[in-house]
């Protein structure tokens, strides 16, 4: 499914690029064609720092460093950044907006309530629901992932909390993670809901941790505390809680040193296949993961976990 080498053909393809200088984005965006958004239409705007950004609601807030070019993306979805449809147009409006502006070199993500970053898709959302209701909202998780993994800016992941499931989805999809110290989990635990990571999210698990590690870890839906999820490779960085943003704007400003064309183009070669794998078979994984979730049985697991984090209080 996964070649994540590049071609010979696609390396001289890549060196004319770069060797033709002005024309080298539109070439760029050619051979790399990042998706456009209509929905960005359907939205009021909001301003953030002089820019305008669009969002739907207040659910993502996007402050813009104009000298620096970094953007701080917070997603503001109380109590705990459950991603409803809400949330995730809003995310994935937000990366393109980010995406189309020019000055903008860099995208920290990160939760506006601290303690949990995302506590991922939202179970409701999933449960006794239409199976067009589960389609849809399942086309939307694949927009916001497209967006943010297939982004030309530096992505860094500012893990301020808890991280499952979607949760670790938005994290992986970034090229940097630095989480929060403490007792904070992170992982893909979608098995402990009877539900199953499609396979471009098994892809990048396998792809940032490693093959045995990653098939484990999703086998058990496993949730690590942040020391071994830095273990693992699954973080790359840890700091304490109330310093997660400072540690995350100055490891953008390392990267921000690399020249940005020759970054991105390498960070496409290598994301690519997965993007375009994903794009291809779009149809095929909604209709995969519409026809599972809404499974009698799987219906009866996700009340289950339902129940039981309603019992935790
Ligand atoms: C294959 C597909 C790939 C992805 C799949 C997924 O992402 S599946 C998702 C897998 N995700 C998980 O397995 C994570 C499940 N969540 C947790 O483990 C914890 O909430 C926490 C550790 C994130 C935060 O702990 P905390 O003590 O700070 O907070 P708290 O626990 O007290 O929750 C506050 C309120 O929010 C509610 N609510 C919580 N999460 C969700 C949700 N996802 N959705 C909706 N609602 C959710 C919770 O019921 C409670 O509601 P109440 O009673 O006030 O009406």
């Amino acid at each position: 499914v996964r070649n994540s080498l590049i071609s010979g053909n696609e390396t001289i393809k890549m060196a004319l690029t770069i060797a033709v200088g002005g024309r080298v984005w539109r070439k760029f965006f050619k051979t790399f064609p990042f998706r456009s958004n209509s929905a960005l239409k359907r939205f009021p705007t909001c301003r953030a720092n002089g820019r305008l950004y669009s969002t739907s609601s207040d659910v993502v807030l996007v402050r813009k460093d104009e000298e620096s070019g970094i953007a701080t993306v917070r997603m503001n979805n109380p109590p705990v950044n459950s991603l409803n449809p809400t949330l995730m147009v809003a995310l994935r409006s937000c990366f393109e907006e980010l995406e189309k502006d020019k000055t903008c070199r860099a995208l920290i993500l990160t939760s506006q309530k601290p303690k949990v970053f995302s506590a991922g898709l939202d179970i409701l959302q999933l449960y006794q629901k239409s199976p067009d209701h589960v389609a849809q909202f399942w086309e939307k998780v694949q927009d916001m992932w497209l967006a943010l993994y297939g982004s030309r800016l530096i992505t860094m992941a500012a893990i301020n909390g808890h991280c499952p499931a979607a949760g670790c989805l938005l994290g992986l999809a970034c090229d940097y993670r630095i989480m929060a110290e403490g007792n904070f989990r992170i992982g893909l635990n979608e098995t402990q809901l009877d539900l199953v990571a499609p396979f471009w999210l098994r892809q990048t698990m396998i792809d940032v941790i490693g093959y045995r590690q990653a098939e484990m870890a999703l086998m058990i839906g496993a949730l690590y505390p942040s020391d071994k999820a830095l273990q693992l490779g699954l973080v790359d960085k840890l700091a304490p809680i109330e310093d997660v943003q400072t540690v995350a704007e100055e490891e953008v400003k390392n990267w921000l040193k690399i020249p940005d064309q020759a970054r991105a183009i390498t960070k496409m070669a290598s994301r690519k296949p997965l993007l375009d794998e994903l794009r291809r078979r779009k149809q095929e994984d909604i209709q995969t993961f519409r026809d599972e979730t809404t499974r009698e049985s799987v219906q009866k697991s996700i009340q289950q976990y339902l129940e039981k984090l309603k019992a935790k209080k």
